[in-house]
């Protein structure tokens, strides 16, 4: 589905990620974990194609893509829906339209997905908040919504940076279910985290796999985390 292989990445002559042959696998559920500055956003950009691999190959759903294919790149975002780690929503917006927004972006008119939407809007357990703007919101509402719309246009990869940052326990388990359940419909989930808890809180649920960052490299972390 995605796979490295012997893939890096330097910002300039700064080596970031180096040398990482993994797959992220149809269905699996994962976690990514490496101390601030590891690298965990940026291995999460290289997999929505925000950032070309500088060394080695990165294949998405089969292919190598450059970044000048700008319609493969387009179809590829489709198909991985990104949780941000600080949103990233339009505050001048209703948080029912940010969340519509790539349905937008994508040339559909939202009236056309009112009944996803509504649903959508229900499993998040947003329906009473649909005109809010997205600063009213508490945080795990916003994380609430970022999920809703990083799957509005039914992705295989979910990829997610830290969606419990700042979030309390009940409502980290909240956003972790939404995760949990996308992976169970068969979505492949991709989790950056430094919140070992929630890591334990999900190996009770499914089998999930824990990939640390250490020295540039990306490695299975051992059965303690
Ligand atoms: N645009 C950029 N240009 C140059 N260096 C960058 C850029 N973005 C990130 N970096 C550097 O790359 C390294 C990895 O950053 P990254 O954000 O991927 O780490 P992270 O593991 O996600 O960190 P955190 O847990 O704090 O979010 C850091 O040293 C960071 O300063």
């Amino acid at each position: 589905m995605i796979e490295f292989e012997q893939a890096g990445f330097s910002y300039g002559d700064h080596a970031i990620l180096r040398d990482m042959s993994l797959t992220l696998a149809p269905g699996s559920f994962q976690f990514l974990v490496g101390p601030s500055g590891a690298g965990k956003t940026t291995f999460l950009r290289l997999c929505y194609l925000d950032l070309a691999a500088t060394t080695g190959e990165v294949r998405h759903f089969g292919r190598s893509i450059a970044p000048s294919e700008r319609d493969a790149i387009a179809d590829l975002r489709r198909r991985v829906g990104v949780v941000h780690q600080d949103c990233q929503f339009l505050d001048h917006l209703p948080i029912s339209e940010n969340i519509a927004l790539p349905l937008t972006v994508n040339g559909i008119d939202p009236r056309e997905r009112e009944e996803d939407l509504r649903a959508l809007l229900q499993w998040v357990d947003l329906t009473a908040r649909v005109d809010a703007a997205p600063p009213l919101l508490s945080g795990g509402e916003r994380q609430r919504a970022a999920v809703a719309r990083a799957v509005i246009l039914s992705p295989d990869v979910i990829l997610a940076d830290e969606p419990t940052g700042n979030l309390d326990w009940d409502m980290a388990q909240r956003v972790l279910t939404l995760l949990v359940e996308l992976n169970r419909m068969g979505k492949t989930v991709l989790i950056a985290t430094h919140d070992l808890n929630l890591i334990r809180a999900a190996k009770a649920r499914v089998q999930a796999r824990v990939l640390r960052i250490a020295q540039g490299r990306v490695q299975l972390a051992g059965a303690d985390l």
